[in-house]
């Protein structure tokens, strides 16, 4: 069966849509073939748009409620070059998952809520397929926080019979899932780590007067000194002391934290390098200290996915503090090396969260969101057409 899975992550760079062909033998053992992966970046004004909406101070409901439509239309567009540049026809689809763009990811002690938007109905009316939309809403409904959801598709994918496996996303925010070797759904772990890029891409954008947006192939942080001042006060961050469940975004690691950090390192006489490489540093290093706290040292191999991946400073950071704080047999390897594109997961993980959903089957991990229940997640928008649709539960 053909799938869509439309992403556009923290970070706000674009739209990632992936076309995926799934087969099963059963329903924990899916074969995804990627037959095309597209990125479209956001216009710098539609960037800012988003940015806009999702900051309490600037965001507006008229504003917020037109961005929902105009998002919906983006990721139909994006959908439909994904498959005209095959030269495949939208009738051949079956279903799409689309994950919206995430405005806002409320936690706090008594109450959770989350907005992703990109509305799924424009997205099912441009391009005549069934959407599944609102992975997230269930499973805080279910007493979950909604997040992290790509842990079940990596236990779908990347589950090993030989190696206890770390599947790393660095994405705007950084979130890990931990496989055991030869271990069922109920044995994983994961949790969101603290900041992705998103951290290292607002210092970069604010030091430069947003001339660069990111720093790019770590040229940058590589000419830097770490202050290990500076580190030690950022690992003192309250997210990084949490217990899991735990989640985080742009209203805890955006550019008002990238500000203060800024603030601190320059009353400390640091240069601008070395705030990149002393940002890219707590990146590192609270990735490895939530493997080391949360999971332990019984881990063979990390794989790292996400824009993170091609940061070569930052995946030399993770290595150095994975070998010093896991220990030396840990291996660290980028996903491009298993022959799998770090662009594309995210979006092929909506494609096939939204096919369980459409098999009737749940796609939560309780153990990693917090919920209190397994559940399907989503919202499904149909489209009334019988020619590609086998037996639709909806
Ligand atoms: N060549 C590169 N050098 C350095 N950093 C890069 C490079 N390419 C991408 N990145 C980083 O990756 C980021 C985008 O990552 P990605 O697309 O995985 O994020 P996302 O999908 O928005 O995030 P999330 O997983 O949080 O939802 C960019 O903002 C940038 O910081
Ligand atoms: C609320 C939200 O959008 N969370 C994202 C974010 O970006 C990374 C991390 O924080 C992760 O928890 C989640 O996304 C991925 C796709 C997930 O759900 O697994």
């Amino acid at each position: 069966m053909l799938v869509i899975g439309l992403m556009s992550g923290t970070s706000v760079d674009g739209i990632d849509a992936a076309l995926v062909e799934i087969s099963e033998q059963d329903e924990q053992k899916l074969n995804v073939k990627v037959v095309n992966f597209i990125n479209t970046p956001y216009s710098k004004k539609m960037r800012e748009k988003i940015l806009e909406c999702s900051d309490p101070v600037t965001g507006s409901v008229d504003k917020i409620c037109r961005l929902n439509f105009e998002l919906g239309e983006l990721f139909a567009q994006a959908a439909k070059e994904a498959v005209e540049l095959k030269n495949l026809n939208m009738q051949d689809v079956n279903l799409i998952g689309s994950h919206g763009q995430t405005i806002y990811h409320y936690v706090s002690d008594d109450f959770i809520s989350t907005l992703q938007i990109g509305e799924a109905s424009v997205i099912a009316e441009r391009t005549q397929v069934t959407t599944v939309s609102n992975f997230r809403a269930r499973d805080i409904a279910a007493g979950g926080q909604g997040a992290p959801l790509v842990p079940y598709v990596d236990y779908i994918l990347f589950k090993s019979d030989d190696y206890n496996r770390v599947m790393q996303n660095i994405g705007g925010i950084g979130n890990f899932t931990y496989i055991p070797k030869k271990s069922k759904l109920e044995d994983i772990k994961g949790t969101d780590t603290g900041p992705g890029n998103m951290l290292i891409d607002g210092v970069v954008q604010i030091l430069t007067n947003g001339e660069q947006s990111y720093d790019k192939d770590g040229k940058i942080s590589e000419k830097g000194k770490i202050s290990e001042t500076l580190l030690a006060d950022l690992m003192a961050h309250p997210f990084i002391k949490k217990e899991p469940p735990k989640t985080t975004g742009r209203e805890v690691f955006g550019l008002k934290y990238a500000k203060e950090i800024i603030n601190k390192g320059k009353s400390m006489k640091l240069d601008d390098e070395d705030i990149v490489a002393t940002v890219t540093a707590f990146t590192a290093k609270s990735i490895v200290y939530a493997y080391l706290r949360f999971i332990g040292i019984n881990i063979d191999q990390v794989i790292i996915s996400g824009g993170g991946s091609y940061n070569p400073t930052l995946v030399s950071m993770i290595i150095y503090y994975a070998k010093k704080m896991i220990g030396e047999k840990v291996t660290v390897v980028v996903m491009e090396e298993l022959g799998f594109s770090s662009d594309a997961k995210e979006a092929v993980a909506f494609a096939v969260l939204a096919y369980q959903t459409y098999k009737g089957r749940k796609n939560n991990v309780p153990q990693i969101t917090g919920a209190k229940r397994f559940v399907t997640l989503g919202e499904v928008a149909p489209v009334d057409k019988n020619k590609n649709v086998d037996k639709t539960p909806f």
